[in-house]
Order: structure tokens, then C-alpha cells, then sequence
């Protein structure tokens, strides 16, 4: 891997698809390449941050927006260049986009950076092969992300059957079938395939149903990049919507520590509107001190343990959907927090989703 310029690759995908456990699979198995990670995350708390904290060669995070939109193009290359130090010795930036970031919008960035050190590397778009069939009914813009891709990663192959399977890929294959895809559970993607990628030329001729990256470029009505402040609420988004027009994030931060059944019934049991929850959560129960990474996806709760490593036992939680209430939302977290009174019934309800991941 050449020194001169060091590829940017992204990592997009919708929300919960599996872009942080990709980042997370890179960082334990890409040994020799030398990795740094800008991670964004919608909400205020960067919770993807926290995730991979400690495992990059270089981490920088851009909470509160989407990288793509309402963080401006100068942060941006900043934030990269700040992970270009010669000490750090950088092979190659990797960029985890939030969940609802416009792959397009990403791109245009990339391309526009001025610092010669940086190039753009392609994109890698992870979908959820369980929920991809409904969310392109909700969301019909994911065929345009899955579109422009440089490698389709279809995880969470472990959800679906083969007939399910073969579905998915069908669905992949005919909006972009020259990307290589990939289907995987928990992310299991070989780092070559990202990293070479990276290292390729970008190519200027049209090949099958993928953009180019010139005919990407070209396309109007979504030039308006660099130093722009687009909100959540609504910018200016030339003709077409953005998903994080739709999208609020609600977070959530309790020093007391949380009651693992009620926690488990919210998880269960989400808000009106929400499609993704994630944090980490601490409980006051003999035995079950760790820290407990919750996910859950449209319906599926994952839970992992992992020790705190000397940070304050503080859970932090964020909610993001569409359509939520936030007053309501945030009513259902503060119910989580407990009573002082440890429930060791309780927390089976916490660990039967427990996984290794
Ligand atoms: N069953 C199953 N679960 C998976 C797989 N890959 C990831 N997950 C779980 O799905 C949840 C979301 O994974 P993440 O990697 O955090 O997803 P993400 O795309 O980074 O999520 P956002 O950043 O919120 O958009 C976690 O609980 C993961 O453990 C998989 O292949 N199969």
C-alpha cells in the first residue's frame, strides 16, 4: 500500500445494517494495515464511537449530524487530516457513516478534500438482508445507495433462509450488478476486499448498472456540498429527501443504574417510530456489573458484556427513528432506571440476548 495518498473508504449503510461490527471486524483482522476511523453518529452521544474506542490506530468521532450533511466539509477534511499525523502512520482512513447519511452526498465530500494526502478508496454498503425487502418499501432511495456502491456487503445472512437469501441478492444484483457483493454474518468481510478496492483506480468508463464516479459527479441537483448547513429539519435538498430529513435521534443518560427488566420491556416494546436503539447500560445486580452493549434493530435485541475500562458505570442510550415522539421516548427511558433494588430475576431477561459479538 503506497504512502503517497491514503485511501478513504466508507462504510454506509442504513441504520443497525452492521457498519460498526464491519469497522469492528477491520480493526481485530486487517493486522499490518494501519487503520484510522472517523466515526459518525446521528445523536449527540457517539455511541459507534465508544464501540471501537481504543482499537484504531487513530480515532476521530463528528457527533450531532450526519457527516454528510449538517457537518461542514472543512470539519471534515480537518478531522481526517488530523489522523494523517506521520506518527500514526495511517494506510488507510476508514469513514463509518450514521445510518441515515446520504452515500452521494459522502462521496461528493471525499472527492472535494483538497489535501493531496487523501483520496477517495470506494464505498462499502452494508444492508441488513433480514430488513432490506421492507425498508426499500419504506425507503425506495436505498436501490440509489446500494446503486453506487464498490462492494455490497448483504449481512446478517444468519436472519434469513437460503430462499430469503437468494431474494436479497436478487434485489441487490439487479440495481447494481457489477458491485462484488458479499453476504456475511456479523460483518465477516476480508479486509482485502475493502482495501484493495481502495488502492484501484477509480474508473472513468460506465461498466453495467454502476455509476461511475464521473457520471456521479455529474449528476445535478445535489451539488450544493462544501461549507453547507443543512439541518435535520428540513434543508434544501434539491428535488429529492435526504433520509435524515425524517429521522430524530433521542438520547439518554442516567448515572443510577438502569432496571434490567424494564430496560428489556423498552427494548422489547420500543416507541412509536423507532427503528434503532443502542448504548450501553449498568446495573446494580450482584454478578452483572459489566458494562451491557444493547442494540436492537427493527425488533431484534442483541446484548453483549464487555468491562468497563476505567470509566465512570453511566448508561447512555439513544433512540433514533422516524416519526417519534421524543417526549414519549424519553419518558420510557427514564422509566428504566431502577428503584435501588436489585432484580436478579430481572436480568435474565437482559442476558438471554446475549452474544459473543
Ligand atoms: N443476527 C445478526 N446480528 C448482527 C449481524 N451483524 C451485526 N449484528 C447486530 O446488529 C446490531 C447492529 O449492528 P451495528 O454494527 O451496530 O450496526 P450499525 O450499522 O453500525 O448501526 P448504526 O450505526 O446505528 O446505523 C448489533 O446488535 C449487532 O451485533 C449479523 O450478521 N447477524
Amino acid at each position: 500500500m503506497t504512502r503517497e495518498s491514503v485511501p478513504v473508504v466508507l462504510v454506509a449503510g442504513y441504520l443497525g445494517s452492521g457498519k460498526t461490527t464491519l469497522l469492528n471486524h477491520l480493526l481485530r483482522t486487517a493486522s499490518g494495515t494501519r487503520i484510522g476511523v472517523l466515526v459518525n453518529d446521528f445523536g449527540s452521544i457517539n455511541i459507534d464511537a465508544m464501540l471501537i474506542a481504543g482499537q484504531a490506530d487513530g480515532t476521530v468521532s463528528l457527533s450531532n449530524g450526519c457527516v454528510c450533511c449538517s457537518v461542514d466539509a472543512d470539519g471534515v477534511e480537518s478531522a481526517l487530516t488530523a489522523l494523517l499525523r506521520p506518527a500514526a502512520g495511517i494506510d488507510v482512513i476508514v469513514i463509518e457513516a450514521s445510518g441515515i447519511a446520504e452515500p452521494r452526498a459522502l462521496i461528493r465530500m471525499i472527492t472535494g478534500l483538497t489535501d493531496a494526502r487523501l483520496r477517495y478508496g470506494g464505498l462499502a454498503y452494508v444492508v441488513d438482508a433480514a430488513a432490506l425487502p421492507d425498508l426499500r418499501r419504506r425507503h425506495p432511495e436505498v436501490d440509489r445507495h446500494i446503486e453506487i456502491a464498490d462492494l455490497v456487503v448483504i449481512n446478517k445472512a444468519d436472519l434469513v433462509d437460503d430462499v430469503g437469501l437468494a431474494g436479497v441478492r436478487d434485489l441487490v444484483g439487479a440495481v447494481n450488478d457489477t458491485a462484488p457483493t458479499v453476504v456475511t454474518a456479523d460483518a465477516v468481510v476480508d479486509p482485502g476486499l475493502l482495501f484493495d478496492a481502495a488502492d484501484r483506480p477509480v474508473t472513468s468508463t460506465a461498466s453495467g448498472g454502476q455509476l461511475t464516479l464521473d457520471a456521479l459527479l455529474a449528476e445535478t441537483g445535489d451539488q450544493d456540498l462544501g461549507g453547507h448547513d443543512h439541518g435535520h429539519d428540513g434543508g434544501d435538498h434539491s428535488g429529492h429527501t435526504h433520509l435524515h430529513d425524517e429521522y430524530q435521534s433521542v438520547e439518554f443518560v442516567s448515572e443510577a443504574p438502569l432496571d434490567p427488566r424494564r430496560l428489556a420491556a423498552f427494548l422489547e416494546r420500543p416507541p412509536a417510530g423507532c427503528y434503532r436503539i443502542k448504548g450501553v447500560a449498568a446495573f446494580d445486580v450482584p454478578g452483572h456489573r459489566q458494562k451491557f452493549v444493547v442494540h436492537a434493530v427493527g425488533g431484534f435485541v442483541r446484548v453483549h458484556r464487555l468491562p468497563w475500562s476505567g470509566e465512570p458505570r453511566i448508561s447512555r442510550l439513544v433512540v433514533i427513528g422516524a416519526g417519534l415522539d421524543a417526549s414519549e421516548a424519553h419518558r420510557g427511558l427514564q422509566e428504566t432506571v431502577g428503584d435501588g433494588i436489585p432484580d436478579e430475576h430481572g436480568i435474565l431477561r437482559i442476558t438471554r440476548y446475549l452474544s459473543s459479538v
